[in-house]
């Protein structure tokens, strides 16, 4: 099946590889002409004493001129199969690529980032070895063996019958070697995936790392990781050697003692011309060359097939970010929200959101509150249209939330988080994101809006300063008003900010809720905060308790119903003043 699916990519490039067989295929028949040409020789020219050196030149100079040829035919076509290798897995990469941006969140919460890494780098890479080693030189060999079973054939059908015990033999050993390997390689690949996954996670976590001096403790891990797959390896190596050289080797014995057993029988029977012995010598000694070939490239056909195995389970995968239903052309140009009796629970089953029900008029602004885990950054997950309700409906300008495109989704909803994350490239490229409909001055207007210009005019190339490694050289506050200003950039009619001010300290933060002032006019929007200074002046306030919303207001009224949220207020006051 994996192998079918495989070929099936070849087909798009069905005439080069025509082509290239082609000439591989008169490489090869070249090849076996040649030993066949020298027992001609030999038997009519050589024993019969028939020596005119004009034909002696003769048969030098096409025997010669045919070596040439063939190299230069081999040559061609290994080029050929070499391109047709390297272009598939350029495809299949795009494909795995875009297949990881279609998939849902839910799909990214199960699976560690490494183990997608190592199918997008380390499996098509070992696939790419399929395509360029073991396809090219099991079709190679394959037409070698074919043209020298027909040179044999040719020579004497007697012997070359007898020559035939070897490939049910042979078909056997490759039988019995992919049943063993085949678990060893699947685990072994398994292994570097969580090597990956290791490797990556130490590398995000390096300062938390350090402050805990964890090292010690994640370098035991990686070393019994690494020490796990070593030991596969050396498995997977142990069944190579086993199973590999010394079974053709004892092959080629048992062919020999049936050719011997052969060659006495007919010795006693009947003559045999030399140059038909040497002929046939030389063809089956030709015939387990690519056998021997063939044996040497298991290992890499059985470990591209493991690895072509994970990359289509990754291109099959289903569980698709959710799609567009229907294809209206509806816009958000308002910003109405509502919930109605919204829950909604993670791939493990256990409930997040509880009959969640609000209305946002446009332009207002909701604050959303409550303890840790309380379900505020589910809200925003589920209005994003990252994740899809469980149960209920989420509307928009009094639409189903599905009925919208994606593009309108990202577009129109802007959404800030606590960690900002910046990509390489120039802090304009960063704000404008490259969209065609953002002009420079746009970009230079959103800066200004969320205060971030003054700063960006202090690095030393301003706009044109480039970003490296995600922003190490900036502050969190300044990536910050980074990620504010590239959301504004859209001019979004609905405004998320999830923990927004979290990392921005009071004076900035003093810049940023004027800022918020002018970004909130006009725009529905949504704030998570735990410092209830941040919601303040919200029109409505909605406390999460265990994804149920047990209290709704203004600030004032809140504080006057004396529940969860005026315990709150009174704590970080208390914290505050004290
Ligand atoms: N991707 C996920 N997969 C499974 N469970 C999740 C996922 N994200 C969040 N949860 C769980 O859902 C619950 C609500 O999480 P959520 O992030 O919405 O809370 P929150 O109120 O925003 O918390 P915080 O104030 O700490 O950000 C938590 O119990 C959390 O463990």
């Amino acid at each position: 099946m994996i192998f079918r699916r495989l070929v099936r990519y070849v087909q798009p490039h069905w005439r080069v590889f025509l082509f290239a067989f082609i000439l591989l295929f008169i490489a090869t028949m070249i090849e076996i002409g040649l030993p066949l040409g020298i027992s001609y020789y030999i038997d009519h020219f050589l024993l019969p004493k028939h020596w005119i050196i004009r034909e002696v030149l003769l048969f030098c100079a096409i025997y010669f001129g045919c070596q040439v040829l063939s190299a230069l035919l081999l040559y061609k076509q290994e080029i050929r199969f070499q391109k047709i290798a390297q272009s598939i897995i350029r495809r299949m990469r795009i494909e795995v690529f875009s297949k990881v941006q279609q998939l849902s969140l839910a799909y990214f919460d199960r699976t560690p980032t490494g183990s997608m890494i190592t199918r997008i780098t380390n499996d098509t890479e070992s696939i790419r070895d399929l395509y360029v080693s073991v396809l090219a030189s099991l079709l190679q060999n394959s037409i070698f063996i074919i043209g020298v079973l027909v040179g044999l054939f040719i020579l004497d059908p007697g012997w070359a019958l007898t020559s035939l015990v070897l490939f049910p033999l042979f078909y056997m050993l490759i039988a019995t070697y992919r049943k063993v390997s085949r678990p060893i390689f699947q685990k072994m690949r398994s292994k570097l995936s969580q090597l990956n996954t290791h490797l990556n996670e130490t590398l995000q976590g390096m300062s938390v790392i350090q402050v805990f001096s964890q090292e010690a403790r994640l370098y035991e891990q990686f070393r019994g990781l690494n020490q796990d797959h070593f030991q596969l390896r050396i498995k997977g190596i142990q069944a190579d050697a086993l199973l590999l050289r010394p079974a053709t080797d004892f092959l080629w014995i048992l062919v020999l003692i049936v050719i011997l057993q052969f060659f006495g029988w007919q010795a006693i029977h009947a003559e045999i011309k030399i140059g038909v012995l040497y002929g046939f010598i030389n063809l089956i000694n030709r015939v387990f060359e690519p056998l021997q070939q063939i044996v040497t490239q298991l290992p890499r056909y059985q470990e591209s097939i493991v690895s072509a195995e994970r990359v289509f389970q990754l291109l099959d995968q289903q569980d698709l970010a959710p799609q567009q239903l229907g294809n209206d052309k509806i816009s958000i140009d308002k910003g109405l929200v509502e919930f109605r009796n919204v829950s909604f629970a993670y791939s493990n089953g256990e409930l997040v959101l509880d009959e969640v029900s609000f209305c946002i008029e446009p332009g207002q602004t909701v604050g959303l509150v409550g303890h840790t885990g309380s379900g505020k950054s589910t809200i925003v997950q589920l209005l994003l249209r990252f994740y899809e309700p469980t149960s209920g409906e989420i509307l928009l300008e009094g639409k189903p939330l599905a009925r919208f495109s994606e593009q309108e989704l990202r577009t129109k909803i802007g959404l800030v988080l606590q960690d900002s994350v910046l990509f390489h490239g120039s802090v304009r490229s960063n704000i404008g994101l490259d969209h065609p409909s953002i002009t420079d001055q746009q970009i230079i207007n959103a800066a200004q809006l969320v205060q971030a210009d003054p700063f960006i005019r202090r690095l030393p190339n301003g706009y044109d300063q480039i970003i490296t490694d995600g922003g190490t050289t900036l502050s969190s506050g300044e990536k910050q008003l980074l990620a504010f200003a590239r959301t504004m950039a859209l001019m979004p009619k609905i405004l998320v900010l999830d923990e927004a001010t979290a990392h921005i300290d009071t004076e900035t933060e003093e810049l940023i809720q004027q800022a918020m002032i002018k970004m909130r006019k006009d725009r529905t929007t949504f704030i998570i905060a735990h410092r209830l200074s941040t919601i303040r002046d919200a029109d409505q306030i909605l406390v999460l308790d265990r994804g149920r919303i047990v209290e709704r207001g203004t600030h004032k009224t809140l504080v006057n119903q004396g529940g969860i949220y005026a315990q709150m207020d009174q704590m970080q006051n208390g914290i505050v003043v004290g």
